[in-house]
């Protein structure tokens, strides 16, 4: 097995040094030279993660064609919306028989698709060819070798099985799942969350809020999950509770910084400058999972709160008196 990891970021590098830990062949793309030959000769990524050294089998190289030939495993570690842009360069040169691996958590905002659904339409892979990866996954984290489980999700049972035997180590632990829906509306909605946890502790709110947010964040999502096709089960497991408790409730998380800035007063300006360039996908997926939710009839209210918050320039406090405000209604409804 062959896997080429495209895209150097935070989780691209954590999963690249998961890879070849499983004793799977690897060499990752970075977009700059710079990079990639710090990681071939220092063997540490000095962007993201530059605490952690990369294991020596790791190889990079800024040329995709380069990374591409021959991979059987095709990872995509590129941030959501600009995917369709990379995919589109990769394609022609990607194998006729490679899996290829998600890894992003994101709802692209011009076409509202999930991103095993944007590699299907960019590269015409039969969707039994793609996968996705995600669960409770904080690169750092996973980077140090400390345990954590995650979902390969495939609609093709066998090649899930596949990837998960090329993802095993002993710290990090993948279970296979067929429900591709599942996994990535909780990993996308999971961000959106987060960041509203993010808000919630900034403004300097307690446990009983977080866990109101948790709950009712899944909640939310389990109402969009089923709407799209998603399996209930898959959001009460790792993709779903587990990404959604570890990213809410970690200052590692990205979201939940960038949340936290918003709630201590920081403007969206303030709170995109304070991030170095690491992205934070609920930021954008708020708006593509809100319309989703819209397109299929699912009260979001949190999801709403935070779209308002980030791009209608509504004020944290009345976004919380607006949430507060809504009228009284059972724990459990579909509607
Ligand atoms: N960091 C984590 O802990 C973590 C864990 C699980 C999943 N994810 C998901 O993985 C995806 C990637 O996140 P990350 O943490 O690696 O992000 P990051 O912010 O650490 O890095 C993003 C990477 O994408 C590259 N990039 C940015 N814009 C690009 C463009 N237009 N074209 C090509 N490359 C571009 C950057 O150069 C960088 O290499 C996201 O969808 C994120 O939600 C992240
Ligand atoms: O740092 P975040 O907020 O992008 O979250 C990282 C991972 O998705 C956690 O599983």
């Amino acid at each position: 097995m062959r896997a080429a990891v495209m895209g150097a970021g935070s989780w691209g590098t954590a999963v690249a040094k998961v890879l070849v830990d499983a004793g799977t062949e690897t060499v990752i793309w970075a977009r700059r030279a710079e990079l990639a030959d710090a990681i071939n000769s220092e063997h540490v990524n000095p962007n993201y993660l530059s605490d952690i050294t990369l294991p020596g089998e790791l190889t990079a190289t800024s040329d995709p064609v380069e990374a591409l030939s021959g991979a059987d495993i095709v990872v995509c570690g590129v941030p959501s919306q600009s995917l369709r842009e990379n995919l589109k360069q990769w394609t022609p040169h990607i194998g006729s028989d490679a899996s290829l691996v998600s890894l992003a958590k994101g709802i692209e905002t011009s076409t509202l698709l999930r991103m095993s659904e944007v590699i299907a339409e960019v590269t015409g892979v039969a969707d039994d060819r793609i996968a996705v990866l995600t669960g409770p996954n904080l690169a750092h984290e996973v980077a140090e070798g400390q345990p954590a489980a995650t979902v390969i999700a495939c609609t093709d049972e066998s090649r899930a099985v596949t990837l998960q035997s090329a993802f095993s180590t002993r710290y990090f632990r993948p279970y296979t799942n067929t429900d591709v829906i599942g996994c990535e509306i909780g990993g996308s909605a999971k961000n959106v969350i987060a960041l509203a946890c993010g808000i919630a502790s900034g403004v300097g709110f307690g446990q009983n809020t977080l866990a109101t947010i948790i709950t009712r964040g899944l909640a939310e999502t389990i109402r969009l999950g089923v709407a799209v096709g998603a399996e209930i089960e898959t959001l009460a497991g790792l993709a779903g509770v587990g990404d959604l408790v570890a990213t809410c409730s970690s200052p590692l998380s990205r979201n939940r910084t960038f949340g936290a800035r918003l709630g201590e007063g920081a403007t969206m300006a303030e709170a995109q400058a304070a991030t170095n360039g690491q992205v934070a996908e609920g930021v954008k997926s708020c708006s593509s999972v809100r319309a989703l939710a819209e397109k299929h009839q699912v009260p979001m209210p949190l999801t709403d709160a935070v779209h308002k918050v980030c791009h209608d320039g509504q004020s944290v406090a009345d976004a919380i008196n607006s949430l507060l405000g809504r009228r009284a209604k059972p724990e459990i409804y579909r509607d």
